[in-house]
């Protein structure tokens, strides 16, 4: 059952955030969703933005602007956070690693196991929960920055049935050959489970059939982490269908994300309408 925490009119939609029970991660957690008017009528497609390293459902609704171009494009947007929260969820000191930094997988090793449970969050239990809103599951898509660039890919290349099409702010592109993946993946998985949570791995075993958009900036400090050559190789060497693009001069902030969020809303409504 959803619990609606705000509404507020935007773009002649509305932004919600609601809360709501996981099973999956054993407790409450938050996301927002952005309806535009059309909802009002009848089900809208619906594309999910996965956050990056320290965000929760909050910091994409209030920096990238998402909503104008949504209410433009007639697509509903959900905005997860990244973790299981609260009393009794293990955290860490680090700000990349627990609270804050689920990754999107399904975690195995102890303590972590009890609640980092974000990839049957996503799919199963949010999934199950839009079910009483008007949002239309078998138009889905899917995109995210940084850690949530990396949730993005892996789902889609793992759904293909369910997301039609992926893009990716400033991915965290090889996990298993970066700092910003080896800590976490090894905390969180045995060794055995790390490629089946890297998007480079995935796109050169078995890439994905719908259209795939990717925006990196020049200027990103994070770039050594990102690994952005990894997945540009992977989607050359398998002759992957889709658009990877250097920005020049952007970094990693939201600035980058908000300068390029309209060209990707219009991308997975593209896919989401047709
Ligand atoms: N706090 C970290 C960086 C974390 C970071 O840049 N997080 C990105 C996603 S990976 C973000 O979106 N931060 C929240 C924001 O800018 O609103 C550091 O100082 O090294």
């Amino acid at each position: 059952m959803l619990k609606l925490i705000s509404e507020n009119r935007a773009f002649d939609g509305v932004q919600r955030v609601y809360s709501h029970r996981s099973e999956a991660c054993d407790c409450d957690m938050t996301f927002g969703l952005y309806l535009p008017a059309e909802a009002a009528f009848g089900p809208v497609p619906l594309l999910t933005y996965l956050s990056g390293l320290t965000c929760t459902h909050a910091n994409v609704m209030e920096k990238s602007g998402a909503q104008r171009w949504a209410a433009e494009e007639g697509i509903a947007v959900l905005f997860p956070d990244t973790s299981p929260r609260g009393e009794g969820v293990p955290d860490d000191e680090a700000y990349d690693l627990g609270q804050g930094a689920g990754f999107y997988v399904n975690a195995q090793n102890a303590p972590w196991s009890s609640h980092f449970k974000m990839w049957d969050y996503i799919t199963k239990d949010l999934h199950g929960a839009l079910a009483e809103l008007p949002v239309d599951l078998e138009r889905q898509s899917i995109t995210g920055h940084s850690m949530g660039g990396h949730g993005a890919l892996t789902l889609a290349m793992h759904m293909p049935e369910r997301y039609r099409a992926v893009s990716a702010f400033a991915p965290i592109a090889n996990p298993t050959q970066s700092d910003w993946g080896t800590k976490q993946l090894g905390a969180y998985l045995p060794q055995t489970e790390w490629a089946n949570h890297d998007a480079s791995l995935l796109m050169a075993d078995r890439g994905f059939a719908g259209p795939v958009l990717i925006d990196q900036g020049t200027e990103d400090q994070f770039l050594d982490l990102l690994r952005p050559e990894s997945l540009a190789h992977a989607m050359t060497a398998r002759r992957q269908a889709g658009e990877f693009r250097m920005q020049k001069g952007y970094d990693h902030s939201y600035y980058f994300v908000s300068t390029f969020m309209a060209d990707h809303i219009a991308f997975h409504a593209e896919a989401l309408h047709g």
